[in-house]
């Protein structure tokens, strides 16, 4: 069935941007191939996201994120990779607005969202498309109704679901299980429609944490294309993994990797921050 789905199917799904641009539709609804909303701070080639000197505590114990400097250029591909336990599911919780830092700063969208109020933040999280390491589906909704649930938040209307909900789940291989309940599915099912709703309103920042790690490898391939084939129309893509594979798929990834908490480069050596020039 993969084959014949695959046969359908050589980029990301059509209707897909077209449902998006329905009327109605608000907010990413807007967005064309590779354009950012009107009114963005960001330039076409402008970092999407910028840490300075990031540290993150849980409670009162030691940092679990320290000095973390880096910036993520919008519309690039990145796998954020290192052991167990280093911080990768941390620093993502930070990238989509789950966590604040305990110190130092963070800029998205060209906006610095530590001091922004908190009434701001659902509005930037709808920019961002996020594959949970633990699914989060909505239980009681339909895998269908699932990866519908972007699109309805952004006004499209229901006349223009249809089209763009089946055939993001016949691209993940789930065309004949639409009506079927998260409890139902396996755990490769319930990742794959996590990934279809995380990637349907085609966000500006996709952050996807072990995005394969409940696949078989053919079909970690296909997820793999699918995210790069929506980083091809201009999202900014971030994957953690452990999953080495995975690495050499994207040729023009770039490589975070994470030690304990710190930025590696890599060879595994830690990377200090950069000197800000007017220190
Ligand atoms: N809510 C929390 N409260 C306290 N400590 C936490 C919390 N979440 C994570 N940690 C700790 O932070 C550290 C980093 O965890 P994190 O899940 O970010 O690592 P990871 O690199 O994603 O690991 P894995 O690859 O196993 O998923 C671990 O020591 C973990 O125990």
């Amino acid at each position: 069935m993969l084959r014949a789905v695959r046969a359908r199917v050589g980029g990301f799904p059509r209707h897909s941007g077209r449902a998006l641009r329905a009327r109605g539709a608000r907010g990413i609804a807007a967005r064309g191939q590779g354009q950012r909303r009107a009114g963005s701070v960001l330039n076409a080639s402008g970092p999407i996201v910028q840490f300075e000197n990031v540290g993150l505590r849980y409670g009162t114990g030691a940092e679990t994120l320290s000095d973390l400097s880096f910036s993520l250029k919008q519309g690039g591909f990145y796998f954020l990779t290192g052991p167990s336990g280093a911080g990768k599911t941390s620093l993502l919780k930070l990238l989509y607005l789950a966590l604040r830092p305990s110190r130092g700063l963070i800029r998205l969208f060209g906006e610095d969202i530590v001091t922004m109020p908190r009434g701001r933040l659902p509005g930037f999280r709808r920019r961002i498309g996020v594959v949970f390491q633990e699914f989060r589906l909505v239980p009681h909704l339909s895998a269908y109704d699932n990866v519908a649930l972007p699109l309805r938040v952004s006004g499209v209307a229901e006349a223009d679901l249809h089209h763009p909900v089946s055939e993001m789940l016949a691209w993940v291989g789930l065309a004949d299980r639409a009506s079927a309940r998260p409890a139902t599915l396996s755990g490769g099912e319930q990742q794959r429609v996590a990934i279809a709703r995380a990637v349907i309103g085609r966000p500006e920042l996709l952050v996807a944490d072990e995005p394969t790690g409940n696949v078989d490898p053919d079909m970690a391939k296909r997820l793999l294309h699918l995210f790069d084939s929506l980083n091809k129309l201009g999202t900014t893509v971030v994957v953690a993994t452990h999953d080495l594979h995975l690495l050499s798929r994207v040729q023009r990834a770039e490589m975070l990797r994470l030690d304990r908490g710190q930025l590696a480069d890599p060879t595994g050596a830690l990377r200090h921050p950069p000197q800000r020039p007017d220190a």
